[in-house]
């Protein structure tokens, strides 16, 4: 390339300028191109071209153009069906205008080579390793370049062409890309790209920040309001608005049709005035909404028609309960009661006893014979005084408390309203749900029951309340106060045989669409349900397990051809249910030295326990093994107190107290034990460890002691006798205190087991202690 000037046809460029070696398409369409085109395609093909200054002037002069151009190589021609020019060109060098002659046909220009400066070079590395590093990150901000584009720049050796194909791929303006193109110097010209790319990369981060600072300018309620007409218009496309005011209309007969009391009707009325005039779609709506919703839901003034008949309420809770004498017996003069006197407030009913000993049914009978609707809420595990009375409105979400919620449920204002679970009621900072429980109980205030959501008192005077809890220990004291308790302790083997028998076995047999004649059980195979597959102080696992037995024996004849009955016997039970489940708990050996049979109480019923003692030489420690609560932690220190005080009728030396360690251990690690009335058991253990002298291990006692050695009465006597006499032990020693809870204990028990009392710990000791010793190391 001479540095001399040459004569080229124009095309003049709109909107784009090429670079050096660039391979581009440009499309031509003025008649004075294609001429220059033609013109180019007659010498040696090749071409000018040059920026216009402004794109909308159509046959330019020199000062319409700018100065600096590109003497380019035509590659390809394309005419395009409009008669428009698709021209692949390919950018030579850069060149300068020296003169313009505007002919008819087309334009030409004498050009001189537009040449690069000499420069040092040693500083290219650099201006490289700039360059590159502003164009990655401007590639990654800006995301905008093709994959292979950016490959093949990060590829490129020589850095004149590096720069033109950068220059090239920047969003800049057409007129700054032309700057570029007019810098002589090498370095200069990289420079400016690095201007303009840190520009473009600045103006993108600025652009950014307003963009995210709008968005928080943008306050809720704009936005609100902005989403709330959008919704509007939608509705109004699809018809909705109606939808919207006819679901008003329905609000308001609702409320014209409940028989609320005035001051009731009175709120709704203003809460759906509200409504009326408010966005449809707004937070708040939905608030006013819901409200009304729960309102107009609640059975106000719905009654259904009591029935008193004693005679029918015994027939019913006959009808789905075997034994129970005593609970029946307290349940019709209750209501007996209640039929003389309306109007007298009775203490609320509270059924205390083990899972599955049928509380429940008692209520749904009670429900039943009465005539009433049946609804039952479980305390289990609430905490919060909000789950019964509600959360305020102002909160999300928020709905009545679970009172209220029953009683949506129960579909009139005086069902039977179980409360179950009473006793697992908690209690922490979010406040006491069983203040706002008492408010519910209490006759005296339970016509004006309020709720935080529903904001308006509701009358809970006439719904009959029934409470059902496993034990009575963790009832708070106030609710206590109000309640007639009536326990219904744990079965026994025969009456949980009985309940199975007439009960259970034909009820499953029902609910699974079973005609009798086709499964029937033996009644040693009930009895070996009951020993080997449940262990429960109820009848619930059995009534589970019963109808596991119905299914397989179901299956049996659906898919085996030839059998048309099933008799279930002690024999098939297992190819049924299985393996057994449990074993029987029995007393391992008759007698032993440093161990004692006690009698526990849990809320599933009765357990025996051996306690174990172990002494050897040490310094006088107690140590105590089991997952045993502090209470009896404590229990146990007294044991061992009390058996220092005998240690010389019992020829114990005391250098055993100081110079041995004493472990007690209560087996069945896995059950969580606590309460004093281990006593008398550890105090015989300990004991007998300590002097050697055997204990009869047949004899299972339970009762707590006091440091003077007195034994006092303990609770669960029903189940501590049930499960001694299912352990096949003959004789108990119980508190003499304790006499007068013999009674519930069921006759035929009572004739097989021998039960002692005693006063003192003395006493425990002459009964179970033998006069063997064992010859101690
Ligand atoms: N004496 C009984 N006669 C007949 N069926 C009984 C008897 N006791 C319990 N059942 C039956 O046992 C099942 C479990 O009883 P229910 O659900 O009433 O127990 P629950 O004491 O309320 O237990 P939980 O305390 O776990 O709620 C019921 O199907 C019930 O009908």
């Amino acid at each position: 390339m001479a540095d001399k000037t040459e004569q080229f046809s124009l095309i003049p460029l709109r909107d784009i300028v090429i670079f050096p070696t660039m391979v581009t398409p440009v499309f031509v369409g003025r008649k004075k191109s294609i001429n220059a085109l033609d013109v180019a395609g007659d010498t040696d093909k090749k071409i000018f071209l040059v920026l216009q200054k402004d794109s909308g002037v159509n046959d330019p002069g020199i000062e319409d153009l700018y100065n600096v151009g590109l003497v380019a190589d035509i590659l390809q021609v394309l005419k395009l069906p409009d008669g428009s020019i698709k021209v692949l060109v390919e950018g030579a060098y850069r060149a300068e205008i020296k003169d313009l002659f505007v002919e008819e046909e087309c334009t030409y220009v004498n050009v001189k080579p537009f040449e690069d400066k000499n420069e040092d070079e040693t500083f290219y590395k650099y201006l490289r390793e700039s360059l590159m590093q502003h164009f990655k990150e401007f590639a990654q901000t800006e995301n905008k370049i093709p994959k292979e584009i950016y490959d093949s720049i990060v590829k490129m050796d020589d850095l004149n062409n590096l720069s033109y194909m950068i220059a090239s791929n920047l969003s800049i303006r057409v007129s700054e890309q032309q700057e570029i193109l007019e810098i002589a110097s090498l370095s200069e010209r990289i420079e400016k790209i690095i201007e303009f790319i840190e520009m473009e990369t600045e103006i993108k981060k600025i652009d950014k920040k307003i963009k995210q600072r709008v968005k928080s300018q943008m306050t809720k309620t704009q936005r609100e309001y902005y989403l709330n007409e959008q919704i509007k218009a939608i509705n109004k496309e699809l018809g909705r608005d109606e939808d919207i005011k006819a679901d008003i209309e329905e609000l308001q007969t609702a409320i014209n049709e409940k028989k609320m009391p005035k001051i009731v009707r009175e709120k709704a009325e203003k809460e759906l005035k509200k409504l009326r005039i408010m966005p449809p779609m707004s937070a708040e709506t939905t608030v006013v909404r819901n409200y009304l919703d729960w309102i107009v839901s609640l059975p106000w003034g719905e009654y259904t028609e009591d029935i008193l008949d004693l005679e029918k309420a015994e027939n019913i809770l006959n009808r789905d309960h075997y034994g129970l004498e005593k609970p029946k017996e307290r349940i019709l003069e209750f209501l007996a009661v209640k039929k003389f006197s309306e109007r007298i407030k009775g203490p609320i009913l509270c059924f205390v006893g083990p899972p599955g000993v049928g509380k429940t049914s008692l209520a749904k009978s009670i429900a039943e014979s009465m005539n009433r609707n049946f609804v039952r809420l479980s305390l289990g595990g609430v905490r919060d005084e909000a789950e019964i009375r509600g959360h305020r409105r102002t909160y999300i979400g928020s709905m009545p408390g679970k009172i209220i919620q029953s009683v949506r449920r129960a579909e009139s204002m005086n069902p039977v309203f179980l409360l179950d679970e009473i006793d697992k009621l908690g209690m922490d900072f979010r406040g006491d749900p069983s203040s706002a429980l008492l408010e519910a109980l209490d006759p005296e205030q339970n016509n004006s029951f309020s709720d935080h959501y529903l904001e308006v008192d509701f009358d809970l005077s006439k719904v009959f309340f029934i409470t059902t809890a496993n034990t009575v220990e963790s009832i708070p004291h106030a609710l206590l106060d109000r309640m007639e308790v009536i326990r219904i302790p744990g079965y026994t083997e025969r009456e949980k045989l009985n309940i199975a028998e007439k009960y259970l076995f034909p009820k499953q047999l029902s609910e699974h669409n079973i005609p009798a004649e086709k499964v029937d059980i033996a009644e040693n195979a009930i009895l070996d349900v009951i020993r080997y597959y449940t262990k429960e102080a109820g009848v619930r696992n059995l009534e589970r397990e019963l109808a596991s037995v119905i299914r397989k024996a179901a299956k049996k004849l659906v898919t085996e051809n030839n059998v048309t009955s099933v008799k279930v016997t002690r024999k098939n039970l297992e190819n049924l249910l299985g393996v057994k489940r449990f074993r029987l708990e029995h007393v391992e050996e008759s007698e032993d030295v440093g161990v004692a049979t006690g009698l526990a109480w849990t809320p599933y019923g009765g357990d025996i326990l051996q306690t174990e003692v172990a002494a050897y030489e040490g310094n006088g420690q107690l140590q105590i093994t089991g997952h045993i609560g502090d209470v009896m932690q404590e229990s146990a220190r007294t044991a061992l107190s009390v058996v220092k005080s005998r240690a010389r009728r019992f020829q114990v030396p005391a250098y055993k107290f100081k110079d041995f360690d004493i472990h007690l251990h209560v087996p069945e690690g896995a059950v969580p034990k606590d309460g004093p009335s281990a006593g008398i058991t550890m105090a015989t253990a300990i004991l007998s460890a300590l002097s050697g002298i055997y204990v009869d291990c047949n004899i299972a006692m339970s009762g707590e002691i006091n440091l003077r050695g007195k034994v006092l009465p303990v609770g669960g006597i029903k189940e501590k006798v049930l499960a001694a006499h299912r352990a096949g032990v003959k004789k108990v020693i119980l508190p003499e205190d304790n006499r007068k809870d013999l009674t519930e204990v069921p006759s035929d028990v009572k004739k097989q087991i021998s039960v002692v009392f005693a006063k003192t710990i003395d006493d425990v000791f002459d009964i179970v202690l033998k006069t063997k010793t064992k010859e101690m190391g």
